[in-house]
């Protein structure tokens, strides 16, 4: 076995949810002849979810979301899977990253899997042709997510998305846990310093700000939380976390870590401010929540290393990772969210993924909410793999809690 099929093993030893929908797959092939386009982080977790649309019946065309989270080994032991061709690479250029956009496309795909949005973006403007074959799509992140209803709101969203991210067993899990560890764990393993004493700046005190400030604080990190919103900053000072604007942050904070999703939160109004030394990462969306530009016209000099471009302004040097893309998985050493994580995330996908090829086609342009029985069946699936029961409702509860006269 080469190092992309050892990766894909041992993901698939955590990720028991996939393994159970992947035995019915098999049995009944739901996907057959559904052509399946997706645009994720092609790395081992992904390619346990491709193998489980495969396995489903799926043809699947896949490329990456990001132009730094490949990982080719993966990418390549995809490529073998029968029923599966993969077109990413990692560290490709902007056309390289749209031309495999393109080969995802040219397959026709029936249903699409995005994270952010870029195959639907693609379909609505430069790929129209393919409006009249594809069914509906499933959307990953956030980010993607408040798109798709800008679009909807404009009545620009030609077929049905469910949107995954806004789902109790997705962004509870995911964006809480999976950003929070897996981004901790890439800044440590990235630059080796410590956590414990410092200061930590969340800009987002979101779902995976949240996760982000909470395990940093574990670490003994003093947290500092930056938002826009009076309702999570709030929450934020509750929770026990210094709140103030990115502008005095920037003079206290020697770690920074943006998960807003939105653009410009570090720029050159703070870049002079900061200490020598401070360390400046993304967890959020696309590379435009740290203004490297600025830091590329502006700084006295840059020295790069693995992952890291450190900038000398005004003599202190101030250091970016992973070129501000997502810090958790575009970084060479990011591994992505912990693999039980994604069990649960693609769980969704793979039955979302069903649920639309076979309704989809009644459903008309829009953005559709996660059907509750796939949320708790993947949540039912997860806790018989750990072993654990819970109580059930009796029919005196749930008419309890169905009344509004008792109780009174
Ligand atoms: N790194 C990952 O693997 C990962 C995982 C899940 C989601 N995401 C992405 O992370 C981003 C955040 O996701 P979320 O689910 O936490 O979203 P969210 O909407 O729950 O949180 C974003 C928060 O950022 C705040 N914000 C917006 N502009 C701000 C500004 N200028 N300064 C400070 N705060 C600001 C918002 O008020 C909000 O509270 C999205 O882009 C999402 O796609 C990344
Ligand atoms: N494509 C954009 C969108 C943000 S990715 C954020 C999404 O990545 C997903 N994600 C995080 N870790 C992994 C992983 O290891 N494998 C696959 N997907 C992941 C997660 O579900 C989250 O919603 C970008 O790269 O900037």
């Amino acid at each position: 076995m080469d190092s992309g099929e050892l990766k894909m093993g041992w993901a698939r030893q955590y990720m028991p949810v996939l393994a159970e929908i992947r035995k019915r797959f098999e049995a009944e092939k739901p996907l057959a002849g559904a052509t399946v386009g997706m645009a994720l982080h092609v790395e081992a977790k992904t390619a346990v979810l491709v193998e489980t649309m495969a396995a489903g019946g799926a043809e699947v065309h896949i490329t990456g979301c990001n132009p730094l989270s490949t990982q080719d080994d993966v990418a390549r032991a995809l490529g073998r899977v029968p029923g599966v061709h993969c077109y990413a690479t990692r560290a490709c250029s902007v056309d390289e990253y749209y031309d495999a956009m393109d080969k995802v496309l040219d397959a026709s795909p029936n249903i699409t899997i995005d994270d952010g949005m870029d195959l639907i973006h693609r379909i609505h403007t430069l790929r129209r042709d393919l409006l009249d074959t594809i069914i509906g799509g499933c959307e990953e992140t956030t980010t993607g997510i408040q798109r798709l209803r800008a679009m909807a709101e404009e009545g620009a969203l030609e077929f049905p998305v469910i949107a995954v991210n806004d789902t109790p067993m997705k962004r509870s899990f995911d964006n809480i846990h999976g950003t929070g560890e897996s981004a901790l764990s890439s800044i440590m393993i990235t630059t080796n310093t410590i956590i414990g004493g410092k200061w930590f700046v969340v800009a987002g005190y979101g779902y995976c700000g949240r996760g982000l400030a909470r395990m940093a604080h574990g670490l003994g990190a003093k947290v500092i939380v930056t938002e826009v919103d009076p309702r999570r900053a709030l929450e934020a000072h509750m929770d026990g976390y210094h709140v103030m604007t990115m502008k005095d942050a920037a003079a206290i904070g020697e770690i920074f870590v943006t998960t807003t999703g939105n653009t410009s939160i570090i720029t050159g109004e703070h870049f002079p401010l900061m200490r020598d030394g401070a360390i400046l990462a993304n967890a959020g969306h696309f590379n435009v929540e740290i203004d490297i530009p600025w830091l590329e016209e502006h700084a006295e000099e840059k020295e790069t290393r693995d992952s890291i471009d450190t900038y000398l302004v005004n003599g202190n040097r101030i250091s970016v990772l992973a070129e501000g893309r997502l810090v958790n998985l575009a970084t060479t050493k990011g591994m992505g969210h912990p693999v039980e994580v994604m069990d649960l995330s693609f769980a969704l996908q793979a039955l979302c993924t069903e649920y639309m090829y076979k309704n989809g086609g009644d459903l008309t342009g829009g953005v559709y909410e996660v059907p509750y029985e796939i949320d708790a069946t993947v949540a039912h699936l997860k806790l018989a793999s750990l072993g654990v029961t819970i109580d059930e409702l009796s029919e005196e509860q749930k008419t309890y809690l169905q009344s509004w006269t008792a109780g009174t």
